[in-house]
């Protein structure tokens, strides 16, 4: 089958997510050379969050943004990281016992949908979506779901994969992609769900669409700021 047909409901994209789980972090260190942990700061930055926050990382997976909330909202705060992926929940709950420090005892993990989320009107200060809108089924309704918990005048961060405007940096993106990701995930049994993520970056809208999706819900302020040399990029969203 071609990796176009893979992957394409939401089901298969959480068994997808639960069979990489143990892999994820490893991986992501390795391919990104370190850098996906900054420009996950520079997400969580962006979504303001604060001391004494109630704050929300959806699609958090293995916790990564989750864990830098729970660092800025500290111990009058509360993180909660929301996926459907339990064999993702699973990891970042380990990796939450073994952390020190007080501010990561304010956090839950909830298995939900980020299209239904659990959750009241306005109840968040801050929300954060790290590589997860890509892989959702459907993106307006994520965005819908994130203005309606998100209190007015707070701000969501969603960082995620650009589709490049430079057709260099697409073709560098494709070729890294291609020669250097898949290859490397091949090597730990991952080769279908890696070859996933160039078809998904295809068929995500660019920054400017993203933009315009996002005002259409109602947000405020919508901003898609380029990371990476354009191979990256956050949007940044006011209510
Ligand atoms: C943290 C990153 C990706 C998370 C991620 C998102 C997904 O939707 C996936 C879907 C299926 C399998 C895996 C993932 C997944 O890991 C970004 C960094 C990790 C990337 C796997 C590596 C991307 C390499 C870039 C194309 C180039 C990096 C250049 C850098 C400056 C060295
Ligand atoms: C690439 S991982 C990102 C994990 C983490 N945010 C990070 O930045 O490393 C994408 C996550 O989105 C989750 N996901 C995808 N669609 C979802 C949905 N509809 N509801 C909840 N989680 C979803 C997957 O289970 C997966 O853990």
């Amino acid at each position: 089958m071609s990796s176009e047909a893979t992957f394409q409901t939401a089901e298969e994209r959480q068994q997808l997510f639960n069979s990489i789980a143990p892999a994820y972090d490893k991986l992501n260190d390795l391919l990104s050379l370190g850098q996906h942990r900054v420009w996950k700061r520079m997400a969580v930055t962006w979504s303001r969050a604060k001391t004494g926050d109630n704050v929300l990382d959806i699609c958090c997976g293995s916790g990564d943004l989750s864990f830098l909330l729970a660092e800025r909202v500290g111990l009058s705060g509360k993180v909660t990281g929301l996926d459907f992926a339990k064999e993702q929940l699973a990891v970042a709950s380990e990796r939450q016992k073994a952390k020190t420090g007080g501010c990561y005892n304010n956090m839950r993990w909830l298995q939900g949908d980020a299209l239904e989320l659990p959750f009241a009107n306005e109840e968040f200060d801050a929300i954060t979506v790290g590589y997860g809108l890509r892989n959702v089924s459907d993106i307006p309704r994520a965005l819908e779901e994130i203005y309606r918990v998100l209190k007015p005048g707070s701000s969501a961060s969603i960082l995620d994969f650009n589709r490049p405007s430079n057709m260099f940096v697409s073709q560098l993106q494709g070729w890294m992609l291609d020669n250097v990701v898949v290859p490397a995930a091949t090597q730990f049994g991952l080769h279908e769900e890696y070859a996933y993520l160039k078809d998904s970056i295809a068929r995500f809208p660019n920054g400017v669409e993203q933009e315009m999706l996002a005002r259409t819900v109602g947000f405020s302020r919508a901003v898609h700021y380029e990371l990476a040399g354009g191979l990256m990029g956050t949007l940044v969203l006011r209510k």
